[in-house]
């Protein structure tokens, strides 16, 4: 079972440190969605796991050992920068990109073809990657991640700049991957589809991780939240012990409850007119975000 292991690893770019201690895993089989604010860490904890750059301390391990060249060439990594010859076609690309990583000629062929026909590029294989819109070029990109067979992926906004075809295409091919047993790690700022895709959710801010884990964990750590629809909040809410209102909109109250306090709030509410609708909120993985950064108070390292 491959299990990616990121254990305290720390980076300054000169005075700015941009990752103090950063610790995660990333499990077979799972795929991990890596979010934060703009300056974060995330690009650099990537570019550390793909040995592009340095750490200043800190280890990455796979399946519990160091990681080394060896083990990087059986990742397959999509940079931010990402890195196709624009002038190249994108078959002939593809194909050298596999034999490079060592398959032979004609597995690297089936391989291009196999995956230019799973992202919906087959009828571009013999045009110039600069040729193709930006969404196909990203298209081609994943393909070149993926061409020859990783067991790990590690792949930094995949999602930036997709229609959203594109993104189902390329969210149904990390699935298949991972389904597969390889684990995924990715980043990204589109919260709903991290949500949507993710097996576990890792926030880093400041260059530390601050939360990491299944949605539903990250959501007990909230106080929890009620949505009551009834009569406005000043007609039931003032006065009760347990409750702090955040938002009215039209005749919906969203609450924070302190537990034990519920069934006192709705029979105030129901004492001041009838309750179309007393029930727990979910926090999406965005307010979770928002919280979680808010509290921690980061944003970028202070240089
Ligand atoms: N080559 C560099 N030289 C100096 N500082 C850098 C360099 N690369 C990154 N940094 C700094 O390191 C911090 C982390 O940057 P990083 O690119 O890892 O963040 P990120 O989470 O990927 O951000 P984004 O979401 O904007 O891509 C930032 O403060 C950034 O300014």
């Amino acid at each position: 079972m491959s299990v990616l292991e990121i254990d305290r690893l720390s980076k300054s770019y000169g005075s700015r440190a941009a990752l103090t201690g950063t610790s995660f895993e990333v499990r077979a089989g799972e795929i991990f969605g890596f979010v934060g604010s703009n300056g974060a860490g995330k690009t650099t904890t990537m570019r550390i796991v793909l040995g592009v750059l340095a750490g200043d301390g800190g280890e990455v391990r796979w399946d519990g050992r160091p990681i080394d060249a060896d083990l990087r060439r059986r990742i397959g990594y999509m940079p931010e920068e990402r890195g196709l010859y624009p002038r190249m076609k994108v078959g002939e690309q593809l194909t050298y990109l596999a034999r490079l990583y060592g398959m032979d000629a004609a597995t690297a062929r089936a391989s291009m073809e196999r995956w230019t026909d799973t992202l919906g590029i087959a009828e571009r294989r013999d045009d110039e990657v600069v040729k193709l819109s930006l969404g196909n070029q990203q298209r081609v990109q994943l393909a070149a991640a993926l061409v020859h067979e990783p067991e790990l992926l590690v792949l930094d906004e995949p999602f930036s700049g997709l229609d959203p075809v594109a993104v189902d295409v390329m969210s149904e091919v990390l699935r298949e991957r991972a389904a597969a047993g390889v684990p995924v790690l990715f980043s990204s700022h589109q919260l709903e589809l991290v949500e949507r895709l993710c097996d576990r959710v890792g926030i880093i801010a400041a260059g530390r991780m601050v939360e990491v884990g299944a949605i539903d964990e990250l959501r007990r750590h909230e106080v929890p939240r009620w949505r009551v629809d009834g009569e406005p909040a000043a007609a039931w809410a003032p006065g009760l012990a347990g409750v702090r209102v955040l938002a009215e909109t039209g005749t919906t109250t969203v609450v924070e409850l302190a537990a034990g306090s519920e069934q006192a709030v709705l029979a105030a509410a129901l004492a001041a007119g009838p309750v179309r609708e007393f029930a727990l909120e979910r926090p999406s993985l965005t307010e979770l975000y928002r919280d979680v950064v808010t509290a921690s108070n980061g944003t970028e390292v202070p240089a």
